[in-house]
């Protein structure tokens, strides 16, 4: 279970904060599918990772700051496209935001989404500092999973920057009926290989996988089962980056009952190491999740 929530992050005002993101992310994000169709083109920069920027993710995340930062209660304000955080206010909550998540489906028009984390306590911050955490998934239907003081809920969200409370104590169900792994196979260690293969075996389960994490995460919270972005040969922390991705989903998927790891350990006990910092991602089901811990022991 994810230990911090908003009953230990100490005063009103925290919570008000925490709302007032949950609220911002919400209406924000009909204005953000809005702005994509004239820009699924890359931008001029790279992000602190290296990789093209879409003109939508640099939208994105200019709205996000922009609004989160004007929040009272948030002190910094950091996303994976911009090389620092910004200190917006005198808060001692942060907000840390994959803007949009699998941005690289946009030219192929498939799924994407918007990451936020909200941590008590300065940028980079730890996984047990989150005291809020959850995305947006920009499907058929635009819904929004939040995961704060133990639970997981699910809304829609309208097009007039209404949202719609649609299930609440969202958890994985027992019986995991998918999976999906990135990074390219060539790429994937044996064992990883071996699990994935064992994986595969189980005649109860079937591959999704679109290539945006928050799509693919999606269907674990809702058929069960287990994705990973593992270590590959050739770079052993993954692709994934912690603070961005790897905590807030860790958050996620713990709250509603399920396990994380990054190989080894909850990826809510992974060190910060950096803002940018990556780490492998394995999420889902807690039996799977086992399994493959020792797959890679
Ligand atoms: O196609 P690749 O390079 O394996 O990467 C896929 C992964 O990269 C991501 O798109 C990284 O996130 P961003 O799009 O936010 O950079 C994940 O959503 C996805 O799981
Ligand atoms: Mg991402
Ligand atoms: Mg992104």
């Amino acid at each position: 279970m994810a230990t911090t929530d908003v009953n230990t992050a100490d005063t009103a005002r925290a919570v008000r904060t925490i709302d007032g993101v949950v609220d911002i992310i919400a209406s924000t994000a009909p204005e953000i599918r809005t702005g994509l169709p004239g820009r699924r083109v890359t931008a001029e920069d790279e992000n602190p990772s290296g990789e093209t920027q879409m003109a939508a993710d640099v939208f994105a995340d200019d709205l996000l700051c922009e609004r989160i930062g004007a929040l009272d209660g948030v002190g910094e304000y950091a996303s994976e496209e911009r090389p620092e955080s910004v200190d917006v206010g005198t808060g001692r909550l942060s907000v840390a935001v994959d803007p949009l998540d699998g941005s690289s489906n946009l030219k192929p028009n498939n799924t994407m989404g918007t990451i936020f984390a909200v941590y008590d306590g300065p940028l980079p911050a730890h996984g047990r500092d989150l005291v809020a955490a959850g995305y947006v998934l920009y499907g058929p239907v635009m819904t929004m999973i939040v995961a704060r003081n133990g639970t997981v809920d699910e809304y829609v969200l309208h097009d007039d920057a209404s949202h719609e409370l649609v299930r609440e104590d969202v958890s994985l169900p027992d019986e995991g009926s998918v999976y999906g792994f990135g990074g390219r196979v060539p790429d994937w260690t044996d064992d990883f290989e071996a699990f994935a293969r064992e994986v595969e075996q189980d005649a109860s389960r079937k591959l999704r996988y679109g290539g945006s994490m928050i799509g693919d995460v999606n269907q674990i919270l809702t058929y069960g089962g287990i994705f990973a972005y593992p270590t590959l040969e050739s770079a052993p922390e993954g692709k994934l980056r912690v603070q961005f991705e790897g905590y807030p989903i860790g958050y996620v998927i713990e709250t509603a009952g399920g396990a994380t790891s990054d190989g080894t350990k909850s990826l809510l006990d992974v060190d910060k190491d950096g803002l940018h910092a990556r780490t492998p991602m394995y999420v889902g089901n807690t039996e799977l999740v086992a399994k493959l811990e020792a797959a890679l022991d």
